[in-house]
């Protein structure tokens, strides 16, 4: 490998103090491999030409916000930082791309790609958690063309579906309120291993509170939650079954010498209430075993599901007369999860039968049992069960959420915008997919109220825009579209997260924690019509004069003249 030099310190001397704290990708698959066949036909055709090491400028942008809302939340740098921190073929990876390409290409591009790294790679982009807008880059990316090239697949592939589940948790939450505690149970519902992963570590970042998945918390220090499930309830058959009856105080003072009893006792003081007598009279015996015996199991944490045989005539009052067994015990139960039927109408009824236990037995706080709902939700049902009034406190979300059910994809694009500070152009009959040419700076310009106004796209040399002087915000394709701006606050949006052979400083990776409070603040940031779900108003997208005269010439110059006979 070539030491070269830059600012007196040999490459191979920064790089790894730049690796040293960051960590291999988490999925071991993501590899220089990951990629489509054609970026490694495209480096041995920019090698054999001699170009490969010219140098280029990519944007990784999406054309649409997802969901049919007009914001999208930034997801997936972390990874990709990661991925080239440590992106170096091996052997045994050349040996597989020289058995794919044809024979007839030359071996002396095998010795290139063995020694290519990202040392020569700069790397700008939009913190992760960001709330970001359409064809803005979220990534700037420069370097040896055949090099970025190479970066492509695996660059959009990390972006894509980690930003759009990212926003579809932060949509989730804004429909289910800030005060609701949101659980993601999409494990088993997601595509693969590496979707359920990353389907946890990103809904986390856009709001949710806990996940299911166990490999998730170890792997990212997600909070951790769960019930349990229907095969757990119908595996017992009757009280009977339980040997083990007894039950510490919660001050460890006394033992309760049979919790089963005790249990029974509070059923019959149900029944016999006056109001309570009414709803329920016989419950089903396998239920109260097994919520006897999750109690008896986790006495701190009891938390049963209630719908399996009937949520208001056996489930809500076998969970009651275990809940006050533990209660007398000193224990404080947490609540039940509903699992189907009207979970609207169900909530507000178990809600009243908890109400009516704390009056009724003077059982302060039972009145407050939480109360989880799960069963294919997703946004329209969330909203539907706002709108016709419900208790629950809290949401467990599988399938809608990790699958993300509503679209698919994000379509995140990877366009060369310069190459040997040449600016270049991609156009297309349809409008919106012509690309922004040039390495641009970017800018979000704040108004008089706080909110964000505009996003702004401007030539790397020209001046940056400036508080308090007026600014030209143009639509970068349709000519009548254009806005005076004022800012009160000028955000450059594209930092230095990976300098290559540069000395500008690398931005650190945060924690997931603070990436998920940067996202929450700057959701709330937003003039609330953008982030409505009926009608949104689009937020604007501009670019300054001079990037609209340019790309106008540049297309122009590019475009071929039509003959018409
Ligand atoms: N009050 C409500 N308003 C609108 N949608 C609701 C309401 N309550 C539940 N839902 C939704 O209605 C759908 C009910 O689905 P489905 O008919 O498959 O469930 P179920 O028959 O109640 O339960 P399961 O088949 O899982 O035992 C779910 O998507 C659920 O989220
Ligand atoms: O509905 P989701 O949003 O995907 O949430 C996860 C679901 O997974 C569990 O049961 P599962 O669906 O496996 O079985 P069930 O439908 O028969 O309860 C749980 O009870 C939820 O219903
Ligand atoms: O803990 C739960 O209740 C749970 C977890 C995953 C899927 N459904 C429910
Ligand atoms: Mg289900």
């Amino acid at each position: 490998m070539a030491a070269a030099v830059a600012n007196g310190v040999k490459k191979e001397q920064i790089r790894p103090n730049k690796c040293a704290v960051i960590s291999v990708p988490t999925n071991p698959m993501v590899t220089p491999l990951l990629t489509d066949l054609y970026q490694f036909t495209m480096a041995y055709s920019y090698w054999k030409a001699g170009k490969h090491d010219e140098r280029a400028v990519f944007d990784l942008y999406f054309r649409k916000n997802p969901f049919g809302g007009e914001y999208t939340i930034f997801a997936g740098l972390e990874e990709c930082i990661k991925f080239i921190a440590h992106f170096k073929l091996t052997e045994d990876e050349i040996a597989f791309i020289r058995s794919s390409l044809p024979p007839t290409c030359e071996g002396a591009f095998y010795d290139y790609l063995r020694g290519i790294n990202c040392s020569d790679v700069e790397i700008y982009s939009i913190p992760e958690g960001s709330v970001v807008f359409p064809k803005v880059p979220l990534m700037r990316i420069e370097g040896p063309i055949a090099v970025v090239q190479l970066l492509e697949t695996a660059f959009v592939n990390l972006i894509n579906y980690a930003s759009l589940v990212t926003t579809n948790a932060a949509r989730h939450r804004f429909v289910a309120g800030k005060s609701k505690l949101l659980l993601e149970f999409g494990l088993r519902r997601a595509q693969g291993p590496d979707g359920g992963i990353s389907a946890s570590k990103y809904c986390y970042m856009g709001g949710f509170d806990a996940t299911s998945n166990v490999a998730a918390g170890k792997l990212f220090g997600i909070p951790l939650r769960g019930t349990h499930s229907h095969a757990f309830v119908s595996s017992f058959l009757s009280p009977d079954e339980i040997t083990d009856k007894s039950l510490k105080h919660h001050d460890g003072s006394s033992v309760c010498k049979d919790f089963v009893s005790l249990v029974k006792t509070w059923l019959n003081k149900l029944k016999g209430s006056r109001i309570l007598g009414g709803i329920f009279s016989e419950t089903n015996q396998s239920e109260l075993a097994a919520f006897t015996s999750y109690g008896l199991a986790f006495p701190g944490s009891f938390l049963a599901l209630v719908d399996t045989y009937d949520v208001m005539r056996s489930g809500v009052p076998n969970f009651c007369a275990v809940a006050l067994a533990l209660n007398d015990l000193g224990y404080r139960a947490v609540g039940i999860r509903l699992d189907s039927g009207d979970l609207a109408y169900q909530s507000c009824e178990a809600r009243k039968f908890f109400q009516t236990i704390e009056k009724e037995f003077g059982v302060s706080g039972f009145g407050k049992m939480s109360i989880t709902a799960s069963n294919d939700l997703n946004e329209e049902t969330l909203d539907a069960l706002n709108k016709q009034g419900h208790e629950v406190d809290s949401f467990g979300i599988g399938t809608h959420l990790v699958t993300c059910y509503a679209q698919p994809a994000l379509g995140v694009v990877f366009k060369l915008v310069e190459i040997n500070n040449q600016p270049r152009i991609k156009l297309s009959e349809d409008v919106t997919k012509v690309s922004i040419p040039c390495k641009k700076r970017c800018f979000r310009l704040y108004g008089k109220e706080g909110y964000p106004l505009v996003d702004i796209m401007a030539g790397e040399n020209e001046p940056p825009p400036k508080v308090g002087e007026r600014i030209l915000c143009r639509h970068p394709f349709s000519e009548s579209k254009r806005a005076y701006v004022v800012p009160q606050r000028v955000e450059e949006l594209l930092k230095c997260f990976w300098p290559g052979s540069s000395d500008k400083k690398r931005e650190d990776l945060p924690p997931l924690k603070e990436i998920r409070e940067r996202c929450i603040k700057q959701l709330e940031q937003m003039r609330p019509d953008h982030m409505r779900k009926l009608n949104p108003t689009p937020y604007k997208v501009s670019v300054s004069a001079k990037l609209y005269d340019f790309i106008h010439f540049l297309w122009l110059n590019e475009a071929p003249v039509g003959e018409l006979q």
